[in-house]
């Protein structure tokens, strides 16, 4: 039986295939909403694929911030794309309990298992409950921010300085990979890979984690039945999955077990450095699971899921918004001007009012804002119906359907922005009394909306300003004229070929 289906399947994909190659290289080029026949959208998601970002801000902007996508039939790869604020906030905020991420979702996403970002419902809230006692303690602000500064100062500027004696050109986004790598893994683990080195060394964990990003991209382009037959087949970007997984279990079980035996030994020992700088792992192994009764502390698996978890939300996405702010002003030497001439005075070393100092920087942050708009990290989202709905915009989503919101197209809506959508204009932050501008959360989704918000948001923005305050007091950075900047296809939205820069030390006088 199990031979008649696989070889029913092998047809159908050959036949479909020799449809497929026929509409995309024989046909001429279609509109994105061409509904074919059989494999309906499909062909023209395939053909737009390599430019799908800017392919997104047309298709939204003509369809009225929101385009019902149509997949093959029986493919379960239709859904409804939306940018609509009304939406995002109907979907995020007031109606959040019927808008899940749903068993689609998590099939998609498993190798998070069953960390806080692909659960739902009644684990979700646990989860995201004792996240917030972890992450809130002050201890550990202290310790995030000492981390940190200290990364900066040993890890970051000797390796600027060493790029610039050498007058040689280095991948910047490589730079703040290995930066955001070591600090979120300090942060977790308390062991530092010292990934971020002259020698610039590989790292398996690193390579898994950018392996994963491209699997799961292309899960979200392709039918079910056909990345599931890859993965069992053992087969392209679903090999390098499975492999990566295996990486994620080993190096987990490692830093887990090691944890345990270190806990052990500096049992009864009460010392207050320990607390002070308490990593995650550590406080979800001490966790008061009286207060948490859904979590199994004990449970090496529910360890290993949840500090991936944060691997993965806190390692590519600062080092993308890093890296596409970095480029941004490059192109625009009078924001350089305008941040150098805000955080003259600012001291880095003074860690004890290290928040007091970061907080008073409205330019910078507006100009990261405006980075973060036009580039967000994390470009689209996922939801689900448990109920059918109608949505502000007037669409009827069924229960159960898929709900995109691409956050790429969002920040360049000119219907949400203006008609100035698409410049880097941090000014757009600043109030006329010089502060800060709030925008909606359905608006500027970069760090998500309603009780989903990122929680490592002001981790993020304080890793970026420490970053942005040393290199513009202290160095020039020019980009390497010639090569191409565009992002990757992928759930986080690097460079795709990295940014080559060089960079000399500024002579203060
Ligand atoms: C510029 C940097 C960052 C951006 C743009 C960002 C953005 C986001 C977004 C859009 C989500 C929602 C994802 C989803 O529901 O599918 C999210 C969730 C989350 N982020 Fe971040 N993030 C950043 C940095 C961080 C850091 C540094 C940490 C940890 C230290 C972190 C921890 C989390 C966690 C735990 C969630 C899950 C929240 C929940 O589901 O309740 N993020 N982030």
């Amino acid at each position: 039986m199990a031979s008649i289906s696989l070889l029913q399947v092998s047809v159908a994909m050959i036949l479909g295939f020799l449809i497929l190659h026929y509409l995309l290289f024989k046909k001429p080029y279609g509109r994105f909403r061409r509904n074919w026949p059989v494999l309906r959208m499909l062909p023209a998601l395939l053909r737009a694929l390599h430019r799908i970002y800017d392919y997104s801000v047309k298709i939204l902007e003509i369809s009225n911030l929101t385009f019902p996508f149509k997949g093959p039939r029986f493919a379960g790869m239709d859904m409804l794309v939306t940018v609509d604020p009304a939406n995002i906030h109907h979907i995020m905020t007031s109606n959040f309990s019927n808008y899940i991420k749903g068993p689609a979702f998590q099939d998609v996403f498993d190798v998070f298992g069953d960390g806080i970002i692909t659960t739902d419902l009644e684990l979700w809230k646990t989860l995201r409950k004792s996240y917030q006692a972890v992450l809130h303690r002050q201890e550990f602000q202290r310790f995030s921010m000492s981390t940190m500064t200290r990364k900066l100062k040993d890890g970051l500027v000797p390796l600027l300085d060493h790029f610039a004696e050498k007058g040689t050109t280095v991948d910047l986004q490589d730079v703040f990979g290995r930066f955001t790598f070591d600090i979120i893994l300090i942060l977790v683990t308390g062991s530092d890979p010292r990934s971020l080195s002259i020698e610039m060394p590989e790292d398996e964990f690193s390579k898994a984690l950018d392996d994963v990003g491209e699997g799961i991209l292309y899960r979200h382009v392709k039918p079910r039945f056909l990345w599931k037959l890859q993965n069992w087949v053992g087969f392209g970007e679903e090999k390098k999955m499975t492999k990566a997984n295996a990486t994620f279990d080993r190096v987990c079980a490692k830093y887990i077990s090691g944890k345990r035996e270190e806990m052990k030994r500096s049992q009864g020992v009460i010392d207050k450095s320990n607390v002070e700088s308490e990593d995650i792992l550590t406080s979800f192994i001490k966790l008061d699971t009286t207060k948490y009764k859904l979590l199994n502390t004990s449970d090496d698996k529910f360890l290993r899921d949840n500090i991936l978890t944060f691997i993965i939300a806190g390692r590519d996405t600062t080092a993308s918004a890093l890296s596409w702010f970095f480029w941004l002003l490059s192109e625009n030497p009078k924001v350089v001007a305008k941040i150098r001439q805000e955080v003259i005075n600012t001291d880095l070393s003074r860690t004890g009012n290290g928040q007091e100092n970061l907080d008073k920087l409205v330019y910078l942050q507006g100009a990261l804002c405006e980075a973060l708009r036009l580039y967000p990290p994390v470009c689209f989202g996922r939801k689900s119906p448990i109920k059918s709905d109608v949505l502000p915009s007037g669409h009827k989503v069924d229960a159960n359907s898929n709900i995109v919101i691409c956050l790429y197209a969002l920040g360049r809506m000119r219907a949400v922005w203006g008609e100035d959508a698409l410049e880097f204009k941090p000014e757009r932050w600043i109030t006329e009394s010089g502060g800060i501008k709030h925008e909606p959360s359905f608006k500027f989704l970069s760090f998500n909306a309603g009780p989903r918000t990122c929680l490592g948001k002001h981790i993020a923005l304080n890793q970026m300003k420490i970053v942005a305050v040393e290199i513009l007091q202290n160095y020039d950075i020019k980009v390497v004229e010639g090569q191409k900047i565009e992002p990757v296809l992928g759930i986080i939205l690097s460079m795709k070929h990295g940014l080559r820069i060089t960079v000399t030390k500024r002579c203060l006088a």
